[in-house]
């Protein structure tokens, strides 16, 4: 065996609090339940190929879009996973119309937790990488159930957020303001073990990841910076970007933040008065905006932070810029101007 210490994420958010004497140790033990209820899902993921658990529920979210049984499942195990601790005081899913109270027979805690069981679930089928998505955050009232306005919130007052990506292995990826870290679950013991610690994004990358069936419907300044990073520049000896895009954006997403570059995802502009986004500010861009801050890099809607946006709603939608500081910088210039 190497010298190098072998690192659980139990270990790992131990440490971390233990730099922080006000910590109450509520935060790590709010974690730990999420680890768990993590490698349920990933089982079932992996085993999504199997008959039992195939197929259509029929039924569909609040979204209008069809729920896969794997959704509903996820979802179940984060619900049932997290409501007793006595860390939370409300939940709020992608999945769930309304705020999910802790059951009367739990004690609440302080914290809040926001998720989206599972990210990119039309790609099961297919055995693509699919993902779950969360965000904590501290309770504004000081008793009982959280309530709707406890929800409503501005990424910065975000405590933790992270994401697990279920692909070719099973990585959990969290931030709890210093720093963002990496863990890879070893199936054979089952535990996630530091694998990429303090992750940097590099400042500029060499990759886009955007839909680009959607061209028609983009802004003005959007359809020039996709046609710009296509071009050659002698003088620069800028290359064309390479197009990556998975339709899974914790895949995307955790593509982007390791190698560089930029994810877009921006309004549809169909009616140009009345522009349309399709990502979840609480339960998807929020999240991955403060994983990638804490990474170096940046995420915006064109214009404005999306860690400075107060959702009004709880399934407010928002564009999402995100990836490396220079390309999304460069990006917001195009859309200033467009
Ligand atoms: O098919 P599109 O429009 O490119 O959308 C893909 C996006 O939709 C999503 O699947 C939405 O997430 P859900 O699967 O949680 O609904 C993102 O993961 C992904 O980035
Ligand atoms: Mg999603
Ligand atoms: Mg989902």
């Amino acid at each position: 065996m190497s010298g190098s210490k072998i690192i659980t994420v139990q270990r790992h958010i131990i440490e971390q609090e233990r730099d922080h004497p006000e910590a109450t140790g509520e935060l790590t033990g709010l974690l730990w339940d999420l680890t768990i209820a993590a490698k349920i899902i990933s089982r079932e993921v992996n085993r999504a190929g199997l008959a039992d658990i195939l197929g259509l529920t029929g039924q569909e979210n609040i979204h209008g879009e069809e729920v896969k049984k794997l959704d509903e499942y996820a979802n179940d195990v984060i619900i049932k996973s997290m409501d007793h601790g006595g860390h939370l005081c409300v939940m709020a899913s992608e999945e769930n119309e309304d705020i999910i109270p802790i059951p009367d027979q739990y004690p609440k805690g302080k914290y809040m937790l926001m998720f989206d069981p599972l990210d990119g679930s039309s790609n099961i089928d297919a055995n693509v990488s699919v993902g779950t998505i969360f965000s904590i955050y501290r309770r504004k009232t000081t008793a009982g159930n959280g309530t709707l306005e406890d929800c409503l919130r501005k990424g910065v007052e975000q405590v933790a957020a992270g994401y697990i990506v279920y692909g070719s292995s099973t990585m959990l990826v969290y931030t709890a303001g210093h720093g963002s870290h990496g863990f890879t679950l070893d199936p054979g013991i089952g535990e996630f073990l530091l694998s990429h610690k303090n992750i940097q994004i590099p400042s500029r990358g060499k990759i886009y990841s955007i839909n680009e069936g959607n061209t028609n419907t983009w802004d003005e300044g959007t359809r020039k910076y996709i046609n710009d990073l296509k071009k050659v520049t002698p003088e620069t000896g800028q290359k064309p970007y390479s197009l990556r895009y998975i339709g899974s954006l914790v895949a995307d997403f955790h593509r982007t933040l390791l190698y560089g570059g930029i994810f877009l995802y921006p309004a549809d502009y169909k009616d140009p008065n009345k522009p349309k986004s399709k990502l979840r500010l609480l339960y998807e861009a929020a999240p991955l905006a403060f994983i990638v801050e804490q990474a170096g890099g940046k995420a915006s809607t064109g214009d404005t932070a999306i860690m400075e946006i107060k959702a009004e709603q709880l399934h407010q939608k928002t564009p999402l810029i995100i990836g490396s500081k220079e390309d999304v910088e460069k990006y917001e210039g195009y859309f200033k101007n467009k």
